[in-house]
């Protein structure tokens, strides 16, 4: 299957458990495939035709920087669904890594993969 994908989004949000996170905003990296067909917008060399990655990314800037979740787990899901939901893509894979969140660790978080209906 095609896909658009975004690579290291990055996107500053209120998010964690401890009372220290919840007085700071950190930085949140996103990594998102969504399955499309290439030869659609390929055969007219249209925007309109195609999955805008552009405005993907800014309906998440959006959303995230004005969330304030606790665990990396309920904002992945919400921006999955986003993605499913505003912009008709049928599949999506989404890496939301917190960098510098675990000592030691380059990043961690969680990786889902969802799609509408019985996908
Ligand atoms: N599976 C998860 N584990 C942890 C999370 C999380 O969101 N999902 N969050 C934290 C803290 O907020 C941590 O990021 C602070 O360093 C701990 N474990």
């Amino acid at each position: 299957m095609d896909k658009v994908f975004i690579e290291g989004l990055e996107i500053e949000a209120l998010i964690g458990i401890y009372d220290w996170e919840r007085r700071i905003r950190q930085p949140l990296r996103f990594d998102i495939e969504m399955a499309f067909d290439n030869r659609v917008p390929a055969a007219t060399d249209d925007i309109g035709d195609t999955l805008d990655y552009k405005a993907v990314s800014k309906r998440l800037i959006q959303y995230v920087s004005e969330s304030s979740f606790g665990l990396v787990e309920t904002l992945a899901e919400r921006c999955a669904e986003i993605i499913l939901r505003e912009f008709s893509v049928q599949h999506v894979r989404l890496k939301l890594s917190k960098p510098g969140a675990v000592r030691g660790a380059i990043a961690v978080g969680v990786m889902i993969e969802r799609g509408r209906g019985q996908d």
